[in-house]
Formats: C-alpha cells, structure tokens, sequence
C-alpha cells in the first residue's frame, strides 16, 4: 500500500500511531486505492491523547485525537484524515469535509473477561476495566455489584490487564478488535438493550478538505449512505443532548427494510454518572430525515429530564431518584 517514490497523484492518508489506527486508516487507503487505482501513502502523525497519561477527560476528551490529523490535513501534510467517527466531536469543523463513512463494523461493546466469562457469570466485587462514562453507568445499572475500575491504554494494554491478573474484565469496542483480528478475545458480546454503544461506534469517519477534489472521489470510492444516515442520526442525539463524547449517553441507529423501504430505527439512552437513573426511548423514521429523527429522540429525552441526569454527581442523583428517575 506504500508506493516507493511520492508522486504528485500519491494521495497521502493521515494516521494515528497506534496499532487499531493504523489497521483502520490503512485498510481504508487500501480500499481506496483498490477502487480507484491511485498511489496511497501513510503519514503517521502524533497526537497529545497518544502522548499524555493524563486522563482523557481532564485534556480536553476524545477531540484531542481528532485536532492533530486535522491540522495535519489543513496544513497539507496529509490529503486524507481517518478517525475512530466516536472520537469526532459533533461541532463541524471549518474547511474540513466528511467525504465518506465507510461500511461500518458491528457496532457492539464486547467484555473481554477471564476463565471465558459473561458480566452475568462475574462475581460481586469483581474488578471491570473501562474508562468510558457511558459504560460505567450502563454496567452499573444491571446492578451486579461490579467494581468498576478506570483504564487508559490502547487495546492491547487493556486485555492484558486482564491476562495478567490485574482485572477480571475490560470493556471494549467490538469493532476495535475486530480491526485487530481479536475477536477471539472476546467473552460477550453486550447486548445493546443492556449496553448501548457510543454514537458512531464501529464507524469510521474519512475527512478531506472541503471543497478539494478528493472529497467526491472518496465519496463515490467509500462511502455507505446506510452508515452515514445511521450515524448522522445518533451524533445529532448527542449534539442535542449537548453532550460530548465522554458523556454518559449511548445510541444505536440501524437501517432496516420496511414496507415502503428502508427505515431508520434509533435507540439512545442517558444516564446518570453512577447509572441510578436513565432516560430511554426509541423512534423511527425516514432514511433520509436522520437527522431530524435523532434531534427530535433527543428533544424528548431532554423533556424527561435527560440533562439533569448526565450533569448530576453522584451525591444528587441519590437525593433525586424519586423525582425524575426513570430507572427501567
Ligand atoms: N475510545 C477509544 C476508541 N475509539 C474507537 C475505538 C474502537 C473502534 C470504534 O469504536 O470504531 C476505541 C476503543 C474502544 O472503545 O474500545
């Protein structure tokens, strides 16, 4: 997929370091270079939530991923920009095009756990890996009795705490082992009526600059507008929700064939931080009003009181649990 010598047609494809980033980003210039014959490079570019132990909340979250390939694509170090599309803060970018979503992978959080273990099958007490908000409250809510314990780290890191003795359990992306060819390591598969995934999860977002030729070749090369309407309606729940990428809120749109053809069916849910209270709801819609479709879902988990929850600590949500809870 490296051409040996850079020409000028060479379209260059802007990666993080990490191992799934490569997978992902070099997967896609391969496909892109399959359907349109074009030379492919990629141009590893460092970003500060590789460098930084610091907890990604507290350096700004997921976004940090996102600013240096974007940087990198508008100061023409790169023409292409690929990211994880959950990691991509829902504000648009000025000069930056979302050319294509690609065909996305099988949206589901999974549990790696040790001994082949189920979250059912885990003991009180037992030490679960995670450092997402989200999954957190969602795990908390099945009221097992799990300890949940924050991890940083790339995918790797993370399942070999749990080989190591360290953690009885992590939680991770499906998608993201998938990637890796690490299926295997997966113990469960989460149930999104358990645990619903982060907007956009298993997708992937292909970014141009706006306005630059490539973006319509990517377009026509990549794109799959059953995941894009899926995840254009799940980010607009978590942009109406005013909710960012580490906020306690999940969502799953899938295009289904109805009568009249293809349907949008979403589902989101937000939750207080420890889990204790949640707004759920479902909707479903037109393909082509996804948008709409998840603004309107969110406006009426707003409605229920769904900000109140997500803002609440820990202390406020025992004292509130009469009076705006909808604990299902
Ligand atoms: N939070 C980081 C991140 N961003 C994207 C993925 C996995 C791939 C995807 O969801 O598309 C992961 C790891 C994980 O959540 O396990």
């Amino acid at each position: 997929m490296t051409s040996p010598a850079t020409s000028p047609a060479t379209v260059r494809f802007g990666t993080r370091r990490s191992a799934l980033a490569r997978a992902q980003s070099g997967r896609v210039a391969a496909d892109f270079a399959a359907a349109t014959g074009h030379d492919v490079e990629l141009v590893e570019i460092t970003t500060e939530g590789d460098v930084s132990q610091a907890a990604l909340a507290q350096i700004g979250g997921t976004g940090v991923f996102v600013g240096a390939l974007r940087e990198a694509l508008l100061d023409g170090r790169v023409d292409v920009a690929v990211h994880s599309l959950k990691d991509l803060p829902t504000a648009p970018a000025e000069g930056v095009a979302l050319a294509a979503v690609p065909p996305r992978e099988d949206p589901r959080d999974v549990l790696v756990a040790r001994d082949g273990l189920t979250l059912g099958e885990l003991p009180v007490g037992a030490r679960v890996g995670t450092g997402s908000p989200r999954r957190v409250a969602q795990i908390q809510a099945l009221g097992l009795g799990l300890d949940l314990v924050g991890v940083r780290g790339n995918v790797d890191t993370r399942i070999a705490k749990v080989a190591s003795g360290e953690l009885d359990a992590v939680v991770l992306a499906r998608a993201g082992l998938a990637r890796l060819d690490r299926v295997a390591d997966a113990t469960e598969v989460l149930d999104p009526i358990q645990v619903l995934p982060a907007p956009g999860q298993g997708a992937l977002a292909v970014e141009s600059r706006a306005g630059d030729p490539l973006e319509t070749e990517l377009r026509e090369a990549l794109d799959d507008p059953r995941s894009r309407a899926a995840v254009t309606c799940e980010r607009a729940v978590l942009a109406t929700l005013e909710a960012g990428c580490s906020a306690p809120v999940g969502a799953l749109a899938e295009v289904v064939e109805g009568d009249d053809g293809d349907e949008l069916w979403v589902r989101a849910v937000a939750l207080s931080p420890d889990g204790a209270l949640d707004v759920r709801r479902s909707a479903s819609g037109s393909v082509t009003a996804a948008e709409e479709v998840g603004r309107t879902l969110a406006g009426e988990m707003l409605a229920d009181g769904a900000a109140d929850l997500m803002h609440q600590t820990t202390a406020a949500s025992v004292t509130t649990t009469t009076t705006t809870g909808q604990q299902q």
